[in-house]
């Protein structure tokens, strides 16, 4: 059995891990960072890191005014943890103060003698109710920010702060039959097509998972391959394809399917995958730089590697290890691979780029440079079922936002565009 603490002591150190080391939840996990726990602690840490993360800049509004000292970074971790169990999951004080105290005194010297001031501090926290009700949804990091504000204006930012805040519900793409899934497994029919659950519990336990009916994939991210709607039969590469969400999708449409990626870990994910859903598709190991096709395709997805700042409300600790500088290089990367897999196209072939960003740079201005670069190129405007017009850009790409559908849940930033080649 698990000590009653275990969920919390490791959630902390997934938390020092994202604010000091600057390694995201999932390096942290897939580091066996949580092994040896529980799965049902093991789904509290998670939870309760994650929760901490999206919160912290509210949790920092209400702890301030409480503290004159300099507190270390693992007392001021425990401190945010608490903070967030006691006034956004409305844990009982006398637990959590009780629990937090328990762990300072756990610790080293140097951490144990902020035992008294951790207790103090979390009482006056408790009775914050009202202020923590007023404190605004945390801001996106300044270099995202300032980005976010020139392209979308400062509403818009603050919508994608709130909906940020929010989180995110779970989406499901269906092999077939949606509306009857929708059915089986008490979820929304979204108007594009996706099924969409906001309290479903462990994802394994629902019907239809061990069958492979369906799998998790955010509405947004499911757009890209319904906007390559490749025929039957048609060879198609998802290129950058695992963990293979879009290759179950072309896959399911019934195309021939190559799904190629650089990274062998996450091409067994989407192995898994197919293995599962039944669907088939020929997996190839490889840096798209230097890879040649030995025949060119009817269609290409390709989903390229990005600065994933559109999946902030599922990732809330991307703000804490990106920045600026760290994802330009991206940008270099995106218009490498979509020249390189242009060439790969057929004559009158079709090219779906597609990005789970919210820049600019990663999105709209790629498709309109690529526009210059090759004068056989056509964008095609998107014309799938439930998207909005206000949706589609100038150059006739989709972007979508997370601030999108606020009333349903809101949905992943992504954008994408289906460029043809002349005949
Ligand atoms: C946005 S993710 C793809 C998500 C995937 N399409 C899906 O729907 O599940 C980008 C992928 O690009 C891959 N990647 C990055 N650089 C690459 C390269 N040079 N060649 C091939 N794949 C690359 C990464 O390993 C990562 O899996």
């Amino acid at each position: 059995m698990s000590r009653p603490d275990t969920a919390r002591r490791a959630a902390l150190g997934l938390i020092i891990g994202v604010l000091e080391d600057r390694e995201s939840l999932a390096e942290q996990i897939a580091a066996e960072a949580l092994d040896g726990l529980e799965p049902s602690q093991r789904a509290r840490a998670q939870r309760l890191a994650t929760t901490t993360l999206r919160h912290m800049a509210r949790a920092d509004r209400i702890l301030k005014p409480h503290l004159r000292r300099r507190t270390p970074p693992d007392v001021m971790a425990l401190l945010r943890l608490a903070t967030v169990e006691l006034l956004e999951e409305g844990q009982a004080p006398h637990g959590v103060v009780d629990a937090a105290v328990t762990l300072v005194k756990s610790a080293g010297p140097r951490v144990r003698s902020f035992a008294g001031l951790v207790n103090a501090v979390l009482r006056k926290v408790a009775e914050e109710g009202a202020r923590w009700a007023e404190t605004p949804a945390p801001e996106m990091p300044g270099w995202l920010r300032g980005r976010v504000m020139s392209a979308f204006g400062k509403k818009a930012a603050q919508a994608m702060e709130a909906a940020h805040l929010a989180g995110a519900p779970l989406d499901l793409s269906v092999k077939a039959d949606p509306a009857d899934w929708a059915e089986r497994l008490g979820a929304t029919l979204l108007p594009t097509g996706s099924l969409r659950l906001s309290d479903p519990g462990k994802v394994s336990d629902l019907p239809g998972f061990e069958a492979g009916a369906w799998w998790v994939q955010d509405a947004a991210a499911a757009l890209p391959a319904k906007l390559l709607a490749p025929a039957p039969g048609a060879r198609v590469l998802d290129l950058c394809a695992a963990p293979g969400g879009k290759t179950l999708q072309l896959a399911a449409a019934g195309a021939d399917v190559t799904a190629l990626d650089i990274s062998e870990t996450r091409l067994e994910r989407l192995a898994e995958n197919l293995d599962r859903t039944g669907l088939s598709a020929e997996i190839v190991a490889a840096d798209a730089l230097e890879w040649e096709p030995d025949a060119p395709f009817d269609a290409i997805l390709l989903d390229a590697p990005c600065s994933a700042t559109g999946t902030i409300r599922r990732h809330p600790d991307l703000p804490f290890i990106k920045d600026g500088a760290s994802i330009k290089p991206l940008f270099a990367l995106q218009e490498q691979l979509l020249d390189r897999a242009l060439g790969w196209l057929k004559p009158g072939g079709t090219l779906v780029y597609a990005t789970c960003s919210v820049l600019p740079e990663e999105g709209e201005a790629q498709i309109k440079a690529a526009l210059e670069r090759h004068a056989d190129l056509t964008v095609i405007r998107p014309d799938l079922e439930g998207i909005e017009p206000g949706w589609i850009t100038a150059e006739g790409g989709l972007r979508l936002r997370p601030d999108y559908w606020p009333e349903r849940g809101g949905m992943d930033g992504f954008y994408m565009a289906r460029l043809q080649r002349s005949g």
